[in-house]
Protein backbone atom coordinates (compact mmCIF):
# COMPACT_ATOMS: atom_id res chain seq x y z
CA UNK A 1 0.00 0.00 0.00
CA UNK A 2 1.12 3.30 -1.54
CA UNK A 3 3.06 5.66 2.03
CA UNK A 4 0.26 8.29 2.20
CA UNK A 5 2.03 11.56 2.19
CA UNK A 6 3.49 13.85 5.23
CA UNK A 7 0.79 16.77 5.77
CA UNK A 8 1.62 20.12 6.79
CA UNK A 9 -1.21 22.72 7.87
CA UNK A 10 -0.49 26.23 6.56
CA UNK A 11 -2.71 28.28 8.32
CA UNK A 12 -4.73 31.00 6.01
CA UNK A 13 -5.26 34.39 6.67
CA UNK A 14 -8.16 36.20 6.19
CA UNK A 15 -9.02 39.15 3.76
CA UNK A 16 -11.33 41.45 2.49
CA UNK A 17 -10.73 41.37 -1.53
CA UNK A 18 -12.55 43.53 -4.35
CA UNK A 19 -13.37 47.25 -4.84
CA UNK A 20 -13.49 49.50 -1.88
CA UNK A 21 -17.66 49.81 -1.46
CA UNK A 22 -17.34 45.80 -2.91
CA UNK A 23 -15.13 43.56 -0.68
CA UNK A 24 -15.57 40.53 0.39
CA UNK A 25 -14.02 37.82 3.06
CA UNK A 26 -11.58 34.97 1.57
CA UNK A 27 -8.99 32.88 2.99
CA UNK A 28 -5.65 33.60 1.86
CA UNK A 29 -2.67 31.51 1.15
CA UNK A 30 0.82 32.77 -0.18
CA UNK A 31 1.67 30.17 -3.24
CA UNK A 32 5.48 30.35 -2.28
CA UNK A 33 4.72 29.27 1.47
CA UNK A 34 2.76 26.00 -0.39
CA UNK A 35 5.39 25.32 -2.89
CA UNK A 36 8.50 25.24 -0.59
CA UNK A 37 6.58 22.81 1.42
CA UNK A 38 5.89 20.51 -1.55
CA UNK A 39 8.68 21.33 -3.99
CA UNK A 40 11.48 21.55 -0.86
CA UNK A 41 9.83 20.04 2.07
CA UNK A 42 8.57 17.05 -0.03
CA UNK A 43 5.31 17.43 2.04
CA UNK A 44 1.44 17.94 1.19
CA UNK A 45 0.44 21.54 1.88
CA UNK A 46 -3.06 21.52 3.66
CA UNK A 47 -5.79 24.36 5.26
CA UNK A 48 -7.90 23.85 7.16
CA UNK A 49 -10.46 26.83 6.70
CA UNK A 50 -12.42 28.15 9.18
CA UNK A 51 -10.75 26.39 11.66
CA UNK A 52 -11.44 27.42 15.22
CA UNK A 53 -8.80 27.15 18.32
CA UNK A 54 -11.34 24.30 20.02
CA UNK A 55 -10.53 22.19 16.82
CA UNK A 56 -6.88 22.45 17.26
CA UNK A 57 -5.80 19.63 19.44
CA UNK A 58 -8.15 17.31 16.55
CA UNK A 59 -6.86 18.77 13.67
CA UNK A 60 -3.46 18.45 14.82
CA UNK A 61 -3.76 14.78 14.82
CA UNK A 62 -4.44 14.72 11.21
CA UNK A 63 -1.40 16.33 10.29
CA UNK A 64 2.88 15.75 10.43
CA UNK A 65 3.44 19.47 11.00
CA UNK A 66 2.33 23.03 11.02
CA UNK A 67 4.11 25.55 8.98
CA UNK A 68 3.10 29.29 10.23
CA UNK A 69 3.45 31.57 7.04
CA UNK A 70 4.20 35.43 6.69
CA UNK A 71 1.89 37.69 6.09
CA UNK A 72 1.12 41.95 5.76
CA UNK A 73 -0.79 41.88 8.70
CA UNK A 74 0.58 42.58 11.93
CA UNK A 75 0.01 40.17 15.12
CA UNK A 76 -2.41 42.52 17.23
CA UNK A 77 -0.08 44.44 19.75
CA UNK A 78 -3.15 43.53 22.59
CA UNK A 79 -1.40 40.30 22.60
CA UNK A 80 1.70 41.47 24.36
CA UNK A 81 -0.38 44.29 26.55
CA UNK A 82 0.06 46.92 23.92
CA UNK A 83 -1.85 49.21 21.95
CA UNK A 84 -1.81 49.39 17.95
CA UNK A 85 0.79 51.97 17.19
CA UNK A 86 -0.09 52.69 13.43
CA UNK A 87 -3.73 52.24 13.23
CA UNK A 88 -3.11 51.96 9.02
CA UNK A 89 -1.26 48.92 9.32
CA UNK A 90 -3.30 45.63 8.67
CA UNK A 91 -4.29 43.00 11.11
CA UNK A 92 -5.90 39.53 11.23
CA UNK A 93 -7.54 38.70 14.43
CA UNK A 94 -9.11 36.03 13.14
CA UNK A 95 -5.50 34.60 12.13
CA UNK A 96 -4.25 35.54 15.83
CA UNK A 97 -7.03 33.61 17.41
CA UNK A 98 -5.98 30.61 16.05
CA UNK A 99 -1.93 30.79 15.48
CA UNK A 100 -1.25 31.86 19.01
CA UNK A 101 -3.10 28.86 20.68
CA UNK A 102 -1.92 26.42 18.09
CA UNK A 103 1.65 27.01 18.58
CA UNK A 104 1.08 25.48 22.30
CA UNK A 105 -0.75 22.84 21.07
CA UNK A 106 1.98 21.89 18.72
CA UNK A 107 4.76 22.02 21.09
CA UNK A 108 2.68 20.16 23.63
CA UNK A 109 1.96 17.77 20.88
CA UNK A 110 5.52 17.42 19.57
CA UNK A 111 4.29 18.71 16.20
CA UNK A 112 7.27 20.02 13.99
CA UNK A 113 6.95 23.96 14.24
CA UNK A 114 8.46 25.78 11.22
CA UNK A 115 7.40 29.65 11.56
CA UNK A 116 8.42 32.53 9.52
CA UNK A 117 8.34 35.97 9.46
CA UNK A 118 5.17 36.87 10.98
CA UNK A 119 4.73 33.09 11.78
CA UNK A 120 8.10 33.60 13.43
CA UNK A 121 6.56 36.80 15.80
CA UNK A 122 3.42 34.88 16.04
CA UNK A 123 5.72 31.94 18.10
CA UNK A 124 7.23 34.43 20.67
CA UNK A 125 4.46 36.00 21.63
CA UNK A 126 2.46 33.17 21.76
CA UNK A 127 5.00 31.94 24.33
CA UNK A 128 4.72 35.24 26.38
CA UNK A 129 7.48 37.66 24.48
CA UNK A 130 6.77 41.25 22.82
CA UNK A 131 7.30 42.82 20.03
CA UNK A 132 8.48 45.66 18.38
CA UNK A 133 5.69 47.31 16.37
CA UNK A 134 8.28 49.26 14.45
CA UNK A 135 11.55 48.78 13.84
CA UNK A 136 12.79 51.09 12.06
CA UNK A 137 11.48 53.93 14.67
CA UNK A 138 13.62 52.37 17.62
CA UNK A 139 17.24 54.59 17.66
CA UNK A 140 20.01 52.46 16.65
CA UNK A 141 17.90 49.72 14.77
CA UNK A 142 18.17 49.29 10.75
CA UNK A 143 14.73 49.64 8.63
CA UNK A 144 13.48 46.09 7.94
CA UNK A 145 11.49 46.88 5.49
CA UNK A 146 11.19 45.76 1.73
CA UNK A 147 11.30 48.52 -0.90
CA UNK A 148 7.66 48.57 -1.80
CA UNK A 149 7.91 50.14 -5.29
CA UNK A 150 10.09 47.79 -6.11
CA UNK A 151 9.98 44.76 -8.48
CA UNK A 152 9.41 40.93 -6.21
CA UNK A 153 12.90 40.52 -7.10
CA UNK A 154 14.33 43.10 -4.97
CA UNK A 155 11.70 42.91 -2.55
CA UNK A 156 13.17 39.49 -1.78
CA UNK A 157 16.70 39.67 -2.59
CA UNK A 158 19.32 39.38 0.09
CA UNK A 159 19.17 42.67 2.40
CA UNK A 160 21.42 42.11 5.66
CA UNK A 161 24.22 39.80 7.09
CA UNK A 162 22.92 37.58 9.86
CA UNK A 163 24.97 35.82 12.22
CA UNK A 164 24.38 32.37 13.32
CA UNK A 165 25.27 30.60 16.39
CA UNK A 166 27.76 28.43 15.76
CA UNK A 167 26.97 25.20 16.18
CA UNK A 168 23.40 25.53 16.19
CA UNK A 169 21.25 24.35 13.31
CA UNK A 170 20.94 27.29 11.44
CA UNK A 171 24.56 27.20 11.13
CA UNK A 172 24.85 24.01 10.25
CA UNK A 173 22.11 24.39 7.31
CA UNK A 174 23.95 27.56 5.92
CA UNK A 175 27.31 25.65 6.37
CA UNK A 176 28.78 28.84 7.70
CA UNK A 177 28.35 31.23 11.01
CA UNK A 178 26.86 34.04 9.15
CA UNK A 179 24.73 34.48 6.13
CA UNK A 180 22.87 37.00 3.99
CA UNK A 181 19.26 37.12 3.91
CA UNK A 182 16.32 39.10 2.89
CA UNK A 183 14.08 41.22 5.09
CA UNK A 184 10.53 42.42 4.83
CA UNK A 185 8.91 42.87 8.31
CA UNK A 186 8.19 46.19 9.76
CA UNK A 187 7.61 44.51 13.35
CA UNK A 188 10.35 42.31 15.12
CA UNK A 189 11.41 40.71 18.06
CA UNK A 190 11.12 43.21 21.46
CA UNK A 191 11.03 41.08 24.56
CA UNK A 192 12.08 37.19 23.04
CA UNK A 193 10.06 34.53 25.28
CA UNK A 194 11.32 32.28 28.10
CA UNK A 195 11.97 28.81 26.60
CA UNK A 196 13.28 30.25 23.07
CA UNK A 197 16.94 30.48 22.12
CA UNK A 198 18.11 32.97 19.80
CA UNK A 199 20.00 31.73 16.66
CA UNK A 200 20.33 34.46 14.65
CA UNK A 201 20.91 38.28 14.56
CA UNK A 202 21.12 41.42 12.25
CA UNK A 203 23.71 43.72 12.32
CA UNK A 204 21.43 45.60 14.60
CA UNK A 205 20.89 43.11 16.95
CA UNK A 206 17.38 42.41 16.27
CA UNK A 207 16.66 38.24 16.59
CA UNK A 208 16.61 36.96 13.11
CA UNK A 209 15.99 33.59 14.26
CA UNK A 210 15.43 31.11 17.31
CA UNK A 211 14.55 27.64 18.59
CA UNK A 212 12.58 26.54 20.81
CA UNK A 213 14.27 24.78 23.92
CA UNK A 214 13.80 21.35 25.04
CA UNK A 215 10.57 20.81 22.11
CA UNK A 216 10.37 17.65 21.67
CA UNK A 217 9.86 18.08 17.50
CA UNK A 218 11.42 20.47 15.24
CA UNK A 219 10.92 23.66 16.40
CA UNK A 220 12.31 27.03 14.66
CA UNK A 221 11.46 30.33 12.97
CA UNK A 222 12.98 32.84 11.19
CA UNK A 223 12.26 36.38 10.54
CA UNK A 224 13.31 36.19 7.08
CA UNK A 225 11.51 34.48 3.89
CA UNK A 226 13.56 31.01 2.67
CA UNK A 227 10.47 30.13 1.04
CA UNK A 228 11.22 32.72 -1.70
CA UNK A 229 12.76 30.85 -4.48
CA UNK A 230 13.97 28.27 -1.88
CA UNK A 231 15.43 26.22 -4.20
CA UNK A 232 18.18 28.68 -5.62
CA UNK A 233 19.60 28.90 -1.88
CA UNK A 234 21.18 25.64 -0.07
CA UNK A 235 20.46 27.31 3.19
CA UNK A 236 17.14 27.65 2.82
CA UNK A 237 17.06 24.69 1.11
CA UNK A 238 18.55 22.60 3.53
CA UNK A 239 15.92 24.26 6.67
CA UNK A 240 12.87 22.90 4.15
CA UNK A 241 14.91 19.66 4.43
CA UNK A 242 15.14 19.27 7.73
CA UNK A 243 11.49 20.65 8.21
CA UNK A 244 10.29 17.40 6.12
CA UNK A 245 12.65 14.88 7.59
CA UNK A 246 10.50 16.11 10.67
CA UNK A 247 7.29 15.90 9.42
CA UNK A 248 8.21 12.42 7.92
CA UNK A 249 9.13 11.05 11.03
CA UNK A 250 6.20 12.23 12.87
CA UNK A 251 3.86 10.54 9.59
CA UNK A 252 5.76 7.14 10.07
CA UNK A 253 4.62 7.57 13.74
CA UNK A 254 0.80 8.48 12.90
CA UNK A 255 1.26 5.52 10.63
CA UNK A 256 2.72 2.95 12.62
CA UNK A 257 0.19 3.67 15.55
CA UNK A 258 -2.50 4.00 13.19
CA UNK A 259 -1.61 0.07 12.22
CA UNK A 260 -1.88 -0.83 15.48
N1 LIG B 1 3.45 42.13 9.10
C1 LIG B 1 4.61 41.69 9.85
C2 LIG B 1 5.19 40.42 9.21
C3 LIG B 1 5.79 40.73 7.88
C4 LIG B 1 5.70 39.60 6.87
O1 LIG B 1 5.31 38.48 7.16
N2 LIG B 1 6.04 39.97 5.64
C5 LIG B 1 5.84 39.14 4.48
C6 LIG B 1 4.58 39.57 3.75
C7 LIG B 1 4.50 39.09 2.33
C8 LIG B 1 4.83 37.59 2.20
O2 LIG B 1 4.03 36.76 2.69
O3 LIG B 1 5.88 37.25 1.66
C9 LIG B 1 5.68 42.78 9.92
O4 LIG B 1 5.56 43.76 9.17
O5 LIG B 1 6.63 42.62 10.70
Amino acid sequence: MKKPPSLVWLPADHRLLGRDDHTMPFLVLGDKYARAVKENAGAQPVMFPLAQASQIAELLELVDGVMLTGSPSNVHPSHFNEAVANASLPLDPQRDALTLDLVKACLEQAVPLLGVCRGFQEINVALGGSLLQAVQDVPGMMDHREPKDAPYSEQYAPRHTVSLVAGSALAQWAGAETAQVNSLHGQGIGRLAQGLRALAHAPDGLVEAFEVQGARAFAYAVQWHPEWRTAENPFYTALFQAFGDACRARNEHRNQQSRQ
